[in-house]
């Protein structure tokens, strides 16, 4: 507890900060999850400041982050090219972007029916991969502002646009209006991992 007090923060431009839906006298409606956000790139300027606790943290959540943003390389390269603006169009706005982490913990929730796990929002990056221990994440149809479940496949990971790409793209590729829904059994796990060309 008294690491999770260290990183505790409101402060949203805090490189790792950990958090909780309950900002006493903030927030309006609360939301039932736990998060530890953090840097990610370049990493070396970011490791040494995330939790030094459990002791493989770092090394185990540093490969997985690399290994993300080697993925996320070839997705940007793929989508500029389908663009017509030519495969390394983004590539020095890559670098010098971010890589935002956030890890997000949903407990089972008693009533589930009754809150959410996160409320609708679209992303602020160009995209985010996401990583999740079982299902629960719902995107909006677009056409008639429905819910849909992502089904959870084994050993996939989850991309969806964000708000960057929707406005570099000119609409063509479409931000996705999310949220994630809560359920009685069990604690969900879930990995984001937000890429951005910009600094925030
Ligand atoms: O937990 C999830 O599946 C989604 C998390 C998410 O949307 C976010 O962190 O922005
Ligand atoms: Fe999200």
């Amino acid at each position: 507890m008294e690491k999770k007090l260290e990183f505790m923060s409101n402060d949203v431009h805090k490189p790792v900060r950990y958090g909780t839906s309950l900002k006493d006298g903030i927030d309006k409606v609360q939301f039932w999850r736990i998060f530890l956000k953090h840097y990610a790139h370049p990493l070396k300027d970011w490791v040494e400041l995330w939790p030094k606790s459990p002791a493989n943290y770092r090394e185990n959540m540093g490969k997985y982050a690399t290994d993300v943003r080697k993925l996320a390389l070839e997705l940007t390269t793929a989508i500029t090219e389908s663009l017509g603006i030519g495969p390394t169009y983004l590539n020095n706005k890559m670098e010098e972007g971010m890589q935002v982490m956030a890890i997000n913990c949903y407990p089972a929730c008693p009533k589930p029916e009754l809150a959410l796990g996160l409320p609708p929002h679209s992303d602020y990056s160009c995209f985010t991969i996401l990583l999740q221990s079982s299902q629960g994440l719902e995107i909006m149809d677009r056409n008639d502002g429905t819910w849909r479940a992502v089904l959870k496949l084994d050993s996939a990971l989850q991309v969806h646009v964000g708000d960057h790409l929707e406005v570099l793209s000119n609409g063509l590729y479409k931000g996705v209006v999310h949220r994630v829904a809560l359920n009685t059994e069990r604690t969900r796990i879930s990995i984001a991992s937000f890429i951005q060309t910009l600094k925030i």
